[in-house]
């Protein structure tokens, strides 16, 4: 049953909870139990980063369950070009976070459950972790066959990938957060993630492709809410500590002082977007002239998310050098985005000679550029 976490005592719960006796030899490792009632993917990730910062972690752990509205979630050091779909994302409205963590992509929905065990970063064990998930999967299904591997995912008949493992590893904190499917779109998991953008140069950890499963595809009972009840009760048992959640409200200051400008600074562009290690985009476009095409050369340095080297190489026959050298170097500092490219090509437009097919075809050539942003 989830009881809501009291406005009053809740500051207090969190950092100074009295645990039970320790024994010399059997120590009794407290423990707290989590649940956010928000699903925006920012203001959990917040979460996770306000606890990391603030909650003494020494003698007490923290398991930490949320969900989120659709939303791909990228690795700390990763490229989203070259991870998802961004037009997708931006088409079906689908929000784009990066994590503190490192490692792959992945896809949220409320389909979808995440959880993040807390530690001292001494009692930081992944693999014990997911030994307690399988173990409460198994509780409530004996038959399911769901076993860890070496790199931390959670596979469902030795094949289908079910939970993806990401860390974070702090001075004396340290956090290990993993998905468990239940019910998500499996279909838009992969069209999501799927990039259609050629010619991306990077050293961006890349993610790693898997098949993946739902468990509510093996037992329709395996719903999002009887598996966290039964992960919650495994993990009472396991830490000693009576099998309650809290309900958490991840704006609540009197609970988390400051978390708001937490969930803020990982909304900007500029954590995003722009702490994507630099990259380059070395590819061609093809427009029509004269009902055949024409092959136009790009090539574009990007870091700190912002365009820092621009060549784009038209036939000087279909496009003067002299205005494609304007679009060049028009382009330099501005984001690799296209919302700033609609701007910034209208802007430059009128340093253009007015003539229909000149502006024609900066028309074709730009938006040509944008889908590649
Ligand atoms: N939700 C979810 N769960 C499991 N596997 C997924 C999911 N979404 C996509 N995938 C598959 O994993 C690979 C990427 O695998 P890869 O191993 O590269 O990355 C991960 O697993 C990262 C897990 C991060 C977990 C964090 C926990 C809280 S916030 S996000 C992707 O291409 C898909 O094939």
């Amino acid at each position: 049953m989830l009881i809501p976490f009291s406005r009053k005592n809740g500051f207090q719960l969190l950092c100074n909870l009295k645990f039970p006796a320790v024994g010399f030899k059997n120590i009794v490792q407290s423990g707290l139990i989590l649940q956010s009632i928000s699903n925006d993917v920012y203001q959990n990730l917040a979460v996770e980063d306000w606890i990391h910062d603030h909650m003494n972690l020494e003698g007490r752990s923290v398991l930490f369950f949320w969900r989120n509205s659709p939303s791909v979630v990228i690795g700390r050091h990763q490229n989203p070009w070259q991870e998802c779909n961004l037009n997708l994302l931006r088409e079906e409205g689908i929000k784009l976070a990066r994590r503190r963590s490192g490692g792959g992509t992945v896809y949220h929905d409320m389909g979808n459950i995440n959880l993040t065990f807390f530690t001292t970063k001494k009692k930081y064990d992944r693999m014990k972790n997911l030994k307690l998930i399988v173990r409460a999967l198994n509780t409530v299904q004996p038959q399911l066959d769901v076993q860890a591997t070496g790199r931390f995912d959670l596979l469902l008949d030795g094949q289908f990938k079910i939970s993806g493992t990401a860390s974070k590893i702090g001075r004396t904190a340290a956090y290990h957060h993993c998905t468990l499917l239940c019910s998500t779109d499996g279909t838009f998991l992969a069209s999501l993630l799927r990039s259609p953008y050629q010619g991306i140069r990077s050293t961006a950890t890349a993610s790693i492709p898997s098949l993946v499963k739902n468990l509510v595809e093996k037992d329709p009972t395996l719903t999002c809410e009887v598996v966290i009840d039964a992960i919650a009760a495994e993990y009472a048992a396991f830490h000693h500590i009576e099998n309650h959640i809290h309900l958490i409200n991840p704006t609540d200051e009197t609970l988390f002082p400051g978390i708001n400008s937490k969930a803020k600074e990982l909304q900007t562009w500029e954590w995003i977007y722009g702490k994507t290690p630099k990259f380059s985009v070395n590819t061609s476009l093809n427009v029509l002239h004269e009902e055949s095409p024409l092959e136009i050369k790009v090539f574009i340095d990007i870091k700190n998310g912002r365009i820092e080297v621009c060549n784009i190489e038209a036939p000087d026959h279909w496009l003067p050098l002299e205005i494609c050298d304007r679009l060049n170097s028009g382009f330099i500092g501005s984001k690799f985005c296209p919302m700033e490219m609609t701007m910034l090509t209208s802007i430059l437009r009128r340093t253009c000679p007015e003539d229909d097919g000149l502006h024609s075809k900066w028309n074709i050539l730009c938006e040509k550029i944008k889908a590649i942003m």
